[in-house]
């Protein structure tokens, strides 16, 4: 059983981090935070654009100083980009206060789910498949070495894989006050 304050979903994207999470934290009772949506918030545009204006370096600092205040709170399910691991600060941010959920999810069930996807900057070259097969290889081991739980969401639905995680993190996690 690890003791943290926070939940925090990390994996590549589509691996329903946003989707499962919302559900999750309303059936567990923590308050939602989706990292993308509230840097949208924040700049009142969109992920694409904050690429466009500022590059993807531009990004990760905004992301980064997002993580760093977010991980000050509790009670919370932090659903992360999937490129948040990548920076060691946010790495030892989430692992501070957050128990570590990894939902994974294959290259082809990537595929079908973000096929006509316009939102991941990252995404928008000619192979999809060949971007993502290089991120799973650059990334993957990040992300296992990171997680407290490794979850493979691929084929379920969403409501499933929450019912599912949430009966895992009763063993798993425990809920603490943080200081
Ligand atoms: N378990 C699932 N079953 C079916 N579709 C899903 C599932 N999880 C996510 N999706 C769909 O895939 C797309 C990406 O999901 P999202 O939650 O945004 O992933 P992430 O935040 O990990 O990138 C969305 O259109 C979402 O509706
Ligand atoms: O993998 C990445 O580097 C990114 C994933 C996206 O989030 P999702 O993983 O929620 O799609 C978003 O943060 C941005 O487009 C970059
Ligand atoms: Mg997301």
């Amino acid at each position: 059983m690890n003791p943290a304050p926070n939940l925090v979903l990390i994996g590549p994207m589509g691996a329903g981090k946003t989707s499962i999470g919302r559900k999750l934290a309303a059936r567990l009772g923590l308050d939602f935070v989706d990292c993308d949506h509230r840097l949208e918030e924040r700049t009142g545009t969109s992920v694409p654009v904050i690429f466009e204006c500022e590059g993807e370096a531009g990004f990760r600092a905004r992301e980064t100083a997002l993580i760093a205040e977010v991980m000050q709170g509790q009670g919370q399910l932090v659903a992360t980009g999937g490129g948040a691991v990548l920076a060691e600060e946010n790495r030892r941010r989430l692992r501070e206060r957050g128990f570590i959920v990894y939902l994974q999810v294959s290259v082809p069930q990537q595929l079908e789910r973000l096929a006509r996807d316009r939102s991941r900057p990252l995404l928008a070259g000619p192979d999809k498949q060949a971007r993502l097969e290089a991120l799973a290889q650059q990334r993957g081991p990040v992300y296992a070495a990171l997680a407290d739980l490794a979850f493979d969401a691929d084929g379920l639905a969403v409501a499933t894989a929450a019912d599912r995680l949430q009966a895992l993190l009763e063993t798993r996690w425990q809920r603490t006050e943080a200081a």
